[in-house]
């Protein structure tokens, strides 16, 4: 699902009105009216009350318009304009109008008013400020956005929480509403997706109000949002008569004294998405419970015994993921420098392959074209230095990709792999896969898939997907707390099968449940 910024949705309004024909304000109502039903369908005419915080821009005029829905059919409402500026929209005009003919009196609040009294039990509907706001809020607005924050109230945004730029950072974090859910319009924002802006959403869910869907699948976006209906067109069927040859032979380096688990995860991982061989290289404590735990990979060991001290080998694998459990002393550092210098094979770089990089800037152009970088939110800190906020990172993570060729994988909730200056937003995962090992587990998954034929971005945008869905499978069955890199490998296979698998219409399944019962 393509990811859209401000001026493109403007863009599509403006040529959604002219196409159909009609007015600016219909598609407010018509966003009015998909709330409405949202909330109506939700609600049953509970005589819950109402906050509905208006601005003046149409984000307010959406407010106001389902305002006047919720009115109309008998709910306890009460209308606040939150009158920051003089200039009001005209759609926001037209809606107060019909609201006030209705004999619907908002209070307008301004930088002396006393805030409304607010139960825990209300709702609040946030349509202060959406995609237009372009300036940090005026500090009464900010001082209002604190006061429904702290009322332990459930807020409804709609579009967007208010206080969120759709192109920058936030600078006062306390100007922005912490929504419960929030009812985007059409597709959802960037924002929603970004750690820092991300916090402030509980739930999302798109109302399509009928944009001209031509005009929005051609346009060219900077993200998109990586669903299945996304990634099953990636996916390689497998030929009838191929053999293990024909899906590659991927090759796991890395471990040290004490981190070989790590090398054992990424190896069965590997195994596990498909790759036809696989051999581990570790340094040669490695060699027993390498083989005592994996008996599908195969065992190359390196001279050194606690540590990697010369990487090298007499196979040619299809594919190298490298760095997981490694260690960064200075004679595995010179093994993996003089292993940059010759090596010839596609990339997966991960761990601490990540931090000899970020410490030596001048390896960085030894990495094959397509190499998949996979930092975690530290390692990639490292690789291209602080950033002021989201946007910033991703520019900086944007410019690295670019300049060095490679796909990089900026992995956490929404993982999101930037190649060729677009960002592919991972759907898939949950807070159970924070734990040890399961970034080793994810290296093992790309290798595989490269190993197996996917050109490398593909790779990455399909294999974290996969890994996520494996980690969503899992969870299912032990919860987050419980779920271990392990728990993660076991579901992969389940994430494969759940690319294909279409839900069975109710009726049919009942049926089936009653044949069964009868035989
Ligand atoms: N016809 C349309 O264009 C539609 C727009 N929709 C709604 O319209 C919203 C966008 O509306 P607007 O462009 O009017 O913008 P907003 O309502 O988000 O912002 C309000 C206006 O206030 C001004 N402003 C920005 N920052 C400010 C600040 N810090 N202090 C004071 N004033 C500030 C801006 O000039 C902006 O136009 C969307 O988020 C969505 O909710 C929906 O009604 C669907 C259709
Ligand atoms: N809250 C979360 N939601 C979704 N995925 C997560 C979350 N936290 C971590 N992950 C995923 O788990 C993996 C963690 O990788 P990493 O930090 O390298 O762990 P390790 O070093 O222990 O292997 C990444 O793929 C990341 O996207
Ligand atoms: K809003």
């Amino acid at each position: 699902m393509k990811i859209f910024n401000a001026q493109q949705i403007y863009d599509a309004d403006k040529f959604t009105i002219e196409k159909q024909n009609i007015e600016s304000e219909m598609l407010m109502e018509r966003a009015a009216v998909q709330i409405f039903n949202w909330m109506h369908l939700r609600m049953q005419g509970a005589p819950v009350k109402v906050h509905l915080f208006c601005g003046i821009g149409n984000n307010g005029g959406d407010g106001i318009a389902l305002a006047r829905h919720l009115q109309e059919h008998g709910y306890n409402i009460a209308v606040h304009v939150v009158n920051y500026s003089e200039k009001r929209s005209k759609d926001f005009l037209i809606n107060l109008n019909r609201l006030q003919d209705r004999k619907v009196w908002p209070n307008f609040l301004n930088h002396v008013s006393e805030f409304p009294a607010i139960d825990k039990n209300d709702v609040i509907v946030d349509a202060i400020f959406g995609i237009g706001l372009n300036r940090a809020p005026d500090q009464w607005v900010v001082n209002l956005i604190e006061y429904l924050n702290a009322s332990s109230a459930f807020i409804l945004s709609i579009d967007l929480p208010s206080g969120l730029f759709m192109e920058t950072g936030v600078d006062n974090t306390a100007g922005i509403i912490k929504a419960n859910h929030v009812l985007s319009f059409q597709a959802p924002k960037l924002v929603f997706f970004l750690p820092e802006t991300g916090v402030n959403i509980g739930q999302w869910e798109i109302l399509d109000i009928g944009l001209d869907m031509e005009f929005l699948s051609g346009l060219p976006t900077q993200y998109e949002l990586m669903g299945k209906s996304e990634v099953v067109p990636m996916y390689l069927p497998r030929n009838k008569f191929s053999h293990k040859g024909t899906y590659g032979h991927s090759l796991i380096i890395g471990g040290s004294y004490g981190k070989i688990g790590a090398v054992i995860l990424s190896a069965k991982a590997c195994l596990k998405a498909g790759s036809g061989l696989v051999t581990s290289y570790v340094p040669s404590c490695g060699y027993i419970p390498m083989q005592t735990s994996l008996a599908e990979a195969m065992v190359v060991v390196d001279q050194g015994e606690k540590e990697l001290i010369d990487i090298t080998f007499d196979i040619v694998p299809s594919v190298i993921g490298i760095g997981i459990g490694l260690g960064v002393s200075e004679t595995t550092t010179k093994a993996f420098t003089a292993f940059l210098k010759h090596n010839k094979s596609p990339l997966v770089v991960d761990a601490d392959a990540l931090n000899i990089l970020s410490k030596n800037k001048s390896l960085l152009k030894l990495l094959p074209a397509d190499s998949v970088l996979t930092p975690h939110p530290k390692e990639l800190e490292r690789l291209i230095g602080p950033w002021k906020d989201d946007f910033e990172k991703l520019k900086k993570a944007k410019m690295f990709s670019n300049k060095y060729n490679i796909v990089l994988v900026i992995k956490g909730a929404h993982s999101m792999v930037i190649y060729k200056g677009i960002g592919y937003i991972n759907s898939t995962g949950n807070p159970g896969m924070a734990t040890a090992g399961s970034g080793d587990v994810l290296t093992g998954v790309i290798t595989g898939l490269i190993a197996q034929g996917y050109a490398s971005s593909l790779a990455a945008v399909f294999g974290v997907y996969l890994h996520g869905k494996a980690g969503d499978i899992a969870v299912e069955d032990c919860g987050y707390e419980a779920l271990t890199a392990s728990g993660i490998i076991e579901c992969i296979g389940k994430a494969y099968l759940d690319l294909f698998y279409v839900p069975q219409p109710k009726q049919e399944k009942e049926q089936e449940e009653v044949e069964e019962a009868k035989s």
